[in-house]
This record gives structure tokens, sequence and C-alpha cells, in this order.
């Protein structure tokens, strides 16, 4: 599916999407949680779809309605309870991970909370992303492994028995969000004490670590003791916090990551105010705004929201090493920029949806702009304008929203191929950025048909 953007001004205000993020734990959390939790202001992102498919297949029972779930996981108790008891191993079960990288990697662990044999899959780019992770650390707990040759599909069978082990969190944080909630909920062997610990070498994309610990505290789950992303203790001595709480409440926090988008497009052709964005999240792309404001974007922060409008640009250094899905927004930024801004975390990008370094230089090269690699470094050549080109989103929903963006300045329309991957995340983008005025044509009705393309 093609979609075109033409050059616009943008006024208007907008409430940011559901962040996957939070969505994604809130049904991670749900499900472990093994009682029944509502969630308020869920997501309807592909990534949101998985992690509820996923949940689903392992025992969840989920109701919708018009601006909340509510998950019942109650039968999850009784799969612990049966791993406790070592009765007989369970039939097999196949879960599909979509193309969430989050999904596969937080819900493995999870999966192998039970003694089920277990086949987990995924599709697009998550079939060559890499899984050796798993490999590595589940037989350490317990857990048989096969993979294909460190990629999906995985099978896998438990139960996770919760040890002190060491990982490397150099390629993704993901692994670890997802050892964190097994441990918080596995069955532990008295044998191995009452301190057990995950230490950790190298974490990159920490803040995700710290959303991950806000989700287990609201969802009433036993939270480790973080010693400076170093090493997270479980103290099992301690009683089990809410065991008394019969239901769970959580709202899905407002998308730092997708509304990083929106900012950019206010700052570069705007006059808008995004809602739905809270200052207090741990969401690691909260950055933007030390970015926007770096740039010297015309921001301002106040109870109604933040507002963006276009001003004149300078260049600026960011390091975007734990918040690497900053990378796309911020090259639509700095391509209007005046002066070359450097990002540094590039090596953070190579195993995203596409290879995101390369994505973004080449995407954005059709367009005229200068974007040169160098090691860890990212150099944008900004503030002499940017062409409509012909460009393609390489299946990348952040590559496709990142070219939208920077074309709404652009000379000429730009014409964005797979446009769609932006379902992934945000599949209201092209729709809230038309809603605040700029002109997009192409692309599917509320009832998939085909408009003007
Ligand atoms: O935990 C999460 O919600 C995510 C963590 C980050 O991944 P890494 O930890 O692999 O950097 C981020 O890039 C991804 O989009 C979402
Ligand atoms: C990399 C991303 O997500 P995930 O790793 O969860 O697929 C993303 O949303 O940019």
């Amino acid at each position: 599916m093609k979609i075109t953007i033409s050059p616009s001004e943008l006024k208007g205000d907008i409430l940011a999407p559901a962040s996957k993020s939070s969505m994604q734990r809130a049904c991670a959390a749900a499900l472990v949680a093994a009682k029944r939790s509502i969630i308020y202001n869920p997501g309807h992102s592909n990534d949101d779809k998985a992690a509820m498919g996923i949940i689903t297949a392992l025992g969840a029972v989920i109701e919708k309605a018009h601006e909340q779930i509510t998950v019942d996981s109650t039968s999850f108790a009784k799969v612990l309870d049966t791993v406790a008891k070592q009765q007989e191993a369970g039939e097999a079960l196949t879960i599909n991970c979509g193309e969430s990288g989050l999904s596969i990697r937080m819900f493995t662990p999870l999966a192998a909370l039970t003694n089920k044999k277990i086949t987990i899959t995924g599709e697009g780019s998550l079939v060559t992303r890499p899984m050796d992770f798993f490999d590595e650390v589940l037989p350490q707990l317990g857990v048989q492994v096969q993979s294909n040759d460190g990629k999906l599909p995985l099978i896998i069978q438990g139960p996770l028995q919760p040890k002190n082990i060491s990982i490397d969190g150099s390629l993704s944080s993901q692994f670890l969000t997802g050892l964190l909630l097994a441990y918080s909920v596995a069955q532990i062997d008295p044998a191995e004490g009452k301190e057990i610990s995950i230490k950790v070498s190298n974490l990159k994309s920490k803040p995700y670590i710290d959303l991950t610990l806000d989700v287990m505290k609201k969802f009433g789950l036993r939270v480790p003791e973080n010693r400076n992303y170093e090493e997270f203790v479980f103290d099992y001595s301690k009683p089990h916090p809410d065991v008394e709480r019969e239901c769970n409440t959580y709202t899905v926090e407002g998308d730092w990551s997708g509304g990083a988008f929106l900012l950019v497009a206010g700052a570069i052709a705007g006059d808008i105010t995004v809602r739905g964005l809270s200052m207090a999240s741990t969401q690691a792309d909260k950055k933007i705004t030390e970015a926007l404001m770096a740039a010297n974007a015309g921001m301002a922060i106040d109870a109604k929201g933040i507002h963006l409008h276009k001003s004149e640009l300078k260049s600026f250094e960011f390091d975007a090493t734990d918040c690497p899905d900053l990378f796309p927004p911020l090259v639509a930024l700095a391509a209007y920029c005046n002066g070359v801004t450097s990002i540094k975390g590039v090596t953070r990008l190579a195993h995203k949806e596409s290879n995101r370094g390369l994505t973004l230089q080449e995407e954005f090269g059709k367009m005229g702009l200068r974007v040169d690699l160098d090691g860890d470094i990212m150099h944008i050549h900004g503030g002499s304008g940017l062409k409509g080109a012909l460009v393609h989103s390489r299946h990348d929903h952040r590559i496709a929203m990142a070219c939208a963006v920077a074309a709404l300045r652009a000379e000429g329309d730009t014409t964005i191929e797979e446009a769609l991957a932006v379902n992934k995340s945000y599949p209201d983008f092209y729709d809230h950025i038309k809603s605040l005025g700029a002109k997009v044509s192409g692309g599917i009705d509320w009832k998939g048909a085909l408009v003007d393309n």
C-alpha cells in the first residue's frame, strides 16, 4: 500500500496513541498475576494484538469493551500450581508472536513457566532477529530449548526454575524483561536459597527495565531490588505483595515512541498540542523532549499537553543508546536543523525491524539528505531542505513514520511504499496527522477499501 504525503502545515491538538511497550507488559503482568485485571486505554496495534493472542493461547480469557479490556487469568494460577506439583507434562501448544520483538522475548520465559511443550513462531522481520540468548540462558534454568540456529521457530519445554545467573544485556533489554516477570512468579526450588539474582553486564535500553518494574509493581507482582542495573535480586522470603488483591487495574500509558513523531512534526511544520504524554513516565523515549530543546524547537509543556510550533532549528548532539527507537524521528528532525547533528547509538539499530542505521541513510538519501554512519555515531547534514521522493518503509513502521513526518516540509510530494507498516505500533498514525491538517492521500478507509490509490 502506497501513501502520499504533500507539504503541509499542521494545526490543532491530538491525543498520543497507547504505548505498546506499556500495553504488552500489562498483558504479560495480567497473565502471570493469575487473577482478574482490568486494563484501561488498551492499544490496538499489531504488537498489542500479538500480546493479547499469546496470553489467550496461554489460558487467559479476554473480554473487550469500548475503552478497556478485562483479562481473567485465574487458569494460569492452576498452571503454576500444576507445575509445582510436578504433574504430567501438558499437551503441545503453538504461540505466534507476530512481528513483535518484545512479545517473543518477554513471553518465551513466561510460556516456559508451564510444563507444556510449546512452539514459538513469528512473522516478517521477527524470523530473522536474533534469539540465541534463549539457547544459552534457558537451559541453565531447566528449560529445554530447540531453535533454528538462534532464530525462530523455538520449541521450549519448562518448567523454568529461577537460579542465580549472569546474562549479557548488550543486545536487548527485552530478554531481561521476560526473565524478571518469570522470576517474580516462578515456583522456586528451596535448595536455591531465599535470594536469587540475575546479574546483567552491559545492559542497554535501561529505562525499558524501569517500565517493566513499574508495571510489575502496579500488578502486585514480586519486584526485585535493582542494584544499579547490574543485579536484580528477588527475596522470596518476603510474602508476595498483593496476593489478597482481587482485581488489578492498570491504565496503559500514552506512547512517547509514537508521540515523538507527532512532536517532531510539530517542530518542523506545525502549531500543535500533543496530549496524553506523561512527564512522570519511565518510558525511554520521553527523552525526545531533551533533543527538541537542544534543537531549539518551539516547545512548551503545561498541564494541557506539549505544544510545538515551527521555528528556526539548530543541529544538536544526542546519545540514543538507551532510547534507540528515537533514531527515526530524530533523523526527520535533524534534516531541518541547520548544521550537522550527531547521534550516538547506531550499533543498537542493527537488529530492529530493519537494520535501521542503513535504512535511514538509504531512504532519507532518496529525499536528498546526507546521513553518514561513523561506527556508533550517525551524522546528519541538515538545513538545506529535503525533496519529495518515492521512498520505501522497508516494512519498518518507524521508517514509514519518519519519512511521512519529514515529507511535511519537503519540496514536492513524497510517496511511501508499504506504508501500512505503521500498523505494528501506531495504526492511527496517518489518520492522526491528517486530522492535524497533513495532506495524506492513498491508503484504505475504515472498511478496508482502497482510497485514491
Ligand atoms: O521493552 C520494550 O518495550 C522495548 C525495548 C527496546 O528494545 P531493546 O531493549 O532491544 O533496545 C525498544 O527498541 C523496543 O521497541 C521496545
Ligand atoms: C524494535 C521495536 O519493537 P520490537 O523490538 O518490540 O519488535 C520497535 O517498536 O521499534
